[in-house]
């Protein structure tokens, strides 16, 4: 049986009041689960960019690293992984950021990616697009060449989406919650 998109909005589960009140917090440790949900979510993020000869993915941490792997391996790139301040061994970029719940500071080792290099963003969600703002900042610091980003989840009342358009980043998402 195929999986439509709109079985993939059922595969995730929403909790209130969680990490903060007021935040709708969309959960997709259930489309993870899902193996169906989970084949189909990775296959719809990787077919637009099949035969684009992808050099690397760059997966936030951490839900972006379960995506990004996948994805990445499914287009044979690279993977890149970016982290939360502290968890990389060799010399970072590093750049502060503020997402829907809370601020941070993320980081990429600096010879990730190559000058030139194509690279896709993958993560779980965009809300404001703080996280994938400083990703792009982050990649582009070090010369990538980052041709898109795609997510599961767009949360377009806050408003991601456009601030990575206005950047010049295409943005490809799978399923929709409006409010928070
Ligand atoms: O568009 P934004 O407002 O920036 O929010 C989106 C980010 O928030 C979540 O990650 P979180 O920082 O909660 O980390 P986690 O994956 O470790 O739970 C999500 O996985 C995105 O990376
Ligand atoms: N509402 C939300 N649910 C899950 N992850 C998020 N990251 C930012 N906002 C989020």
């Amino acid at each position: 049986m195929k999986t439509h998109l709109s079985d993939l909005a059922d595969a995730i589960r929403s909790i209130p009041d969680y990490p903060k009140p007021g935040i709708i917090f969309r959960d997709i440790t259930t489309l993870l689960g899902n193996a169906r949900a989970f084949r189909r979510a990775v296959d719809e993020l990787v077919n637009p960019y099949a035969g684009m000869k992808i050099d690397k993915i760059a997966g936030m941490e951490a839900r972006g690293f379960i995506l990004g792997g996948a994805v990445a391996h499914q287009l044979s790139a690279g993977f890149v992984p970016i982290r939360k301040k502290g968890k990389l061994p060799y010399e970072t970029v590093r750049i502060a950021y503020s997402l829907e719940y809370g601020i941070d500071e993320m980081e990429m080792h600096k010879d990730a990616v190559q000058p030139g290099e194509k690279v896709i963003l993958v993560d779980d969600l965009i809300a404001t697009g703080g996280t994938a703002v400083g990703a792009v900042q982050l990649l582009r610091q070090i010369g990538a060449d980052v041709v898109s980003a795609c997510f599961v989840i767009d949360l377009p009342d806050l408003g991601g989406r456009k601030k990575l358009e206005a950047l010049g980043v295409e943005v490809r998402t799978l399923v929709e919650f409006s409010g928070h």
